[in-house]
């Protein structure tokens, strides 16, 4: 079966992906009311009850909104880095014992035949990370929220054949638009969110004939859009001197409102 993943919503109304394989089914992040996250996964004919477990990437709520409601609700494990888990104690609510779990920052763990490694990434939250899923040969990689992209991160992401990354903002949009300036200026900090352009950047980096596609991940709605955040990758690619066809490289949607098809990793 290989890795199979869909991104039931991304962006600051709420964040959540599924990433399963044959024997495992994760949820990564629950920042979508318990009763939404329930919708989403229906419509992909999955239920909370296949859920093996919950893992965090930080404590912002458009990450955790749900988290302790799911857990509750369907008696899953919570992994998250020791910070995080304090930064979330008051927001997650009464979690069993057996369902905290640490994960450390950079640390692996096998979900029976499902890999994850966490690495850190640059966001002002306790200890924010994203993950790397690995079957086999196959590697998906996620990463959202990430003021600049290290060199730490790029390598945890290198050859990943799926890539979630985040574009979240046209850099102009963003300043000629109506956030207040304390906003805007964590926003573009190296603590803040990636631009279309910075994702572009780090792609013409890592595209090494291996990874396939790129969902572009966790927009604002008020700073960008989608055919926009696609034109500014490529030409940020193209200026590069990263070049691509269609055939060979894609970059792929995702919806705050609704949930990404599934995607086999192992399909071309
Ligand atoms: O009034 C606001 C609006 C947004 N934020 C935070 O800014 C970033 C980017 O938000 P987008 O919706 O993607 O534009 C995100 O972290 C929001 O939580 C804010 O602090 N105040």
């Amino acid at each position: 079966m290989g890795i199979s993943f869909t991104v039931l919503s991304s962006g600051s109304t709420g964040n959540a992906t599924v990433v399963r394989n044959e024997d495992t089914t994760l949820l990564i992040d629950a920042g979508l009311s318990a009763k939404r996250i329930d919708e989403l996964l229906k419509e992909r004919d999955l239920s909370g009850e296949e859920l093996d477990g919950i893992l965090v990437t930080h404590e912002h709520s458009d990450h955790v909104k749900g988290l302790g409601a799911m857990a509750r609700k369907y008696n899953l494990p919570i992994y998250a880095n020791e910070k995080t888990w304090f930064a979330i104690s008051n927001a997650v609510g009464q979690i069993a014992d057996d369902n905290r779990r640490i994960l450390e920052t950079g640390a692996t763990r096998e979900f029976e035949s499902l890999r994850v490694e966490s690495f850190g990434i640059s966001h002002d939250a306790a200890e924010p990370v994203g993950y790397s899923f690995y079957d086999g040969a196959e590697k998906l990689s996620v990463a959202t929220d990430l003021g600049y992209v290290s060199d730490k991160v790029k390598q945890a992401i290198s050859d990943a054949d799926v890539l979630v990354l985040e574009a979240n903002h046209d850099v102009e949009m963003l300043r000629m638009g109506r956030y207040p300036w304390n906003i805007k200026r964590r926003i573009l900090s190296d603590i803040g969110h990636l631009s279309n352009e910075m994702a572009g950047a780090i792609l013409s980096e890592l595209l090494t004939g291996r990874t396939k596609r790129t969902y572009l991940a966790h927009l604002s709605r008020d700073h960008n859009m989608m055919e926009l955040a696609k034109m500014t990758v490529r030409d940020a690619m193209e200026d590069r001197g990263c070049f691509y066809k269609d055939s060979e490289f894609r970059l792929c949607d995702t919806y705050y409102d609704r949930p990404t098809p599934w995607d086999k990793v192992s399909e071309p």
